[in-house]
């Protein structure tokens, strides 16, 4: 996250660390979300065949053992049909990931609400994105959490010749667009919305920025609009 603040710690529970395996050691390469015990929700773009990936929960403080960590293997990924990596403005850029077992819920982990079909937020809406990217572009990524304010820029703003053009689509969710944004290593992480009945709710899965520069002015960051496939995450979460 670029231009963010320290998250205070465990206050996005439903945020995880998605990890893969190099050599002998595991390192950090996206965002997720914990949508169900079983299940995690990250980007499709974070996933790459034959790579051997972990979900770390409960993690604030990336370079200490703080206690609350509560690792676990992946035992199925599920990447949407509609994902291909040549054609990221096509979007369904999300995959799921099915855990070995549940962790254990707790104050540092617990799972996050996903918004009702078709719901579609205000111009303007106060969402928050977390995620361990990176500070900069080509920069480096922090030790804690970080989130940042990003207020939602609705699609006819979104989608104009100078800011994503056709790049964009209805399948996506536009936020911020100034000097805040998501960069490399928030992938997959969580566009965090409260909604009215006090509850916070997942309403995009971060996806990309200007290739340019993450926080490129008039290129909002850019999440797949996860209102937009309640029937396949629905689908997946309850018969795989
Ligand atoms: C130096 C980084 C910031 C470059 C930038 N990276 C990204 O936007 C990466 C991965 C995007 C998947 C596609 N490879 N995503 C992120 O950094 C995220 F915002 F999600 F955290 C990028 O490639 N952006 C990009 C790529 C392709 C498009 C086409 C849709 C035109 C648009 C933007």
């Amino acid at each position: 996250v670029v231009n963010g603040e320290d998250a205070r710690p465990h206050s996005w529970p439903w945020q995880i660390s998605l990890q893969v395996k190099h050599g002998s050691r595991f390192h950090h390469t996206c965002g997720g979300t914990l949508v169900a015990p079983r299940w995690v929700l990250t980007a499709g773009h974070c996933i790459w065949p034959g790579d051997v990936y972990r979900v770390v929960l409960g993690e604030h403080d990336m370079s200490l053992q703080e206690g609350s960590e509560q690792i676990r293997d992946v035992l199925r990924i599920v990447v949407h049909p509609g994902w291909d990596i040549d054609h990221v403005a096509d979007g369904n850029d999300l995959a799921l990931l099915k855990l070995d077992k549940s962790p254990i819920m707790n104050d540092g982990v617990g799972v996050a609400c996903l918004p009702a079909a078709g719901e579609i937020l205000a111009h303007g809406t106060a969402c928050y994105i977390s995620g361990w990217g990176n500070l900069y572009t080509h920069g480096p990524m922090p030790d804690k959490l970080q989130q940042a304010l990003l207020p939602v820029v609705e699609h006819s703003m979104c989608s104009r010749s100078d800011w994503w053009g056709h790049t964009v689509k209805s399948t996506m969710v536009c936020a911020g667009g100034d000097v805040i944004s998501a960069c490399n290593g928030d992938s997959g992480g969580p566009l965090n919305c409260l909604g009215q009945d006090g509850r916070w709710y997942i309403q995009g899965v971060t996806s990309f920025v200007s290739s340019a520069v993450c926080n490129e002015v008039k290129k909002p960051t850019v999440f797949t609009r996860t209102s937009a496939f309640t029937e396949w995450l629905n689908e997946v979460i309850q018969n795989y």
